[in-house]
């Protein structure tokens, strides 16, 4: 069947989560065959490409001179590239992250050395990833020691309805975001070994279903989502990896200083 350019234009505006346009989520946009082999190649790669921080692992994969994504990423690359149709060209740098239960990824902001657009594809294991507005879109710039919590209790601190929020990603799910979300907000994955499907999870309905909001199709939740009383938890009992897909604009000879 072909894919009408309409179509194409179409397809990631379905599939927008919460308030923000530019925030995107597929639930299950690859197979469980397809995430076992992505594991089995991520593991194969030899310990050297392995770089250790401080709470977690990571490997690199082009985005620097002479380096191109090897053709196993290629595969699934190329696709969120097509199917999105929001990259402005090929997609050049694939980071890929391995988180343990209890390890996270402090809020950040991704470098201007990227397009404004990343595709996070997991693998594994469920988190909640945090999107935090930048603190110069606090209303009350005075108060910079309240913590990102306290932050989100209070919904008037924050400027022209920026709020915080947060995401499930849950194994085999593609986040995609960009423009605002991507410069406005920092992002993060809290280093605890239970995370809360809260109020301010934009896509629980597609995380506990397991399927896309228009699918019709339900299917129990995911063996990780525990419930106690009214409040649904991720419980992190196996580890995670995630490929961060983006287009480096400027290819140089080093991309990060270890
Ligand atoms: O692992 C993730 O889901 C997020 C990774 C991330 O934000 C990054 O590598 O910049
Ligand atoms: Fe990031």
């Amino acid at each position: 069947m072909s894919i009408l350019p309409m179509e194409v234009e179409d397809k990631p505006r379905n599939f927008v989560v919460g308030s923000l346009p530019t925030v995107m989520y597929i639930p299950d946009f690859i197979t469980e065959t397809e995430e076992t082999q992505l594991l089995e190649n991520v593991y194969k790669a030899p310990q050297s490409k392995w770089k250790s921080l401080k709470n977690r692992r990571l490997q690199n994969w082009g985005g620097i001179v002479h380096e191109k994504v090897p053709s196993w990423l290629t595969k699934i690359t190329q696709r969120i590239s097509e199917e999105s149709g929001l990259f402005p060209s090929a997609i050049n740098h694939v980071l890929i992250n391995e988180y343990l239960p209890g390890q996270g990824i402090m809020p950040h902001q991704d470098g201007p050395a990227y397009f404004p657009v990343v595709a996070i594809l997991s693998l594994g294991s469920p988190v909640v990833m945090d999107f935090t507005p930048h603190s110069s879109l606090r209303s009350c710039s005075s108060k910079p020691t309240i913590s990102s919590e306290d932050a989100n209790q209070d919904v008037g601190m924050w400027t022209d309805n920026h709020h915080p929020f947060s995401v499930a990603l849950m194994p085999r799910g593609l986040l995609i975001f960009k423009d605002e979300a991507y410069s406005e907000y920092l992002h993060g994955i809290k280093d605890d070994a239970v995370h809360e499907i809260n109020e301010e999870v934009v896509n629980e309905r597609e995380a506990l279903l397991g399927h896309g909001p228009d699918s019709g199709l339900e299917k129990a939740a995911p063996l990780e989502v525990m419930s106690s009383g009214d409040v649904k938890c991720i419980q992190r009992t196996k580890t995670r990896i995630s490929l961060t897909c983006r287009v480096v604009l400027k290819v140089h000879k080093k991309l990060f200083k270890f």
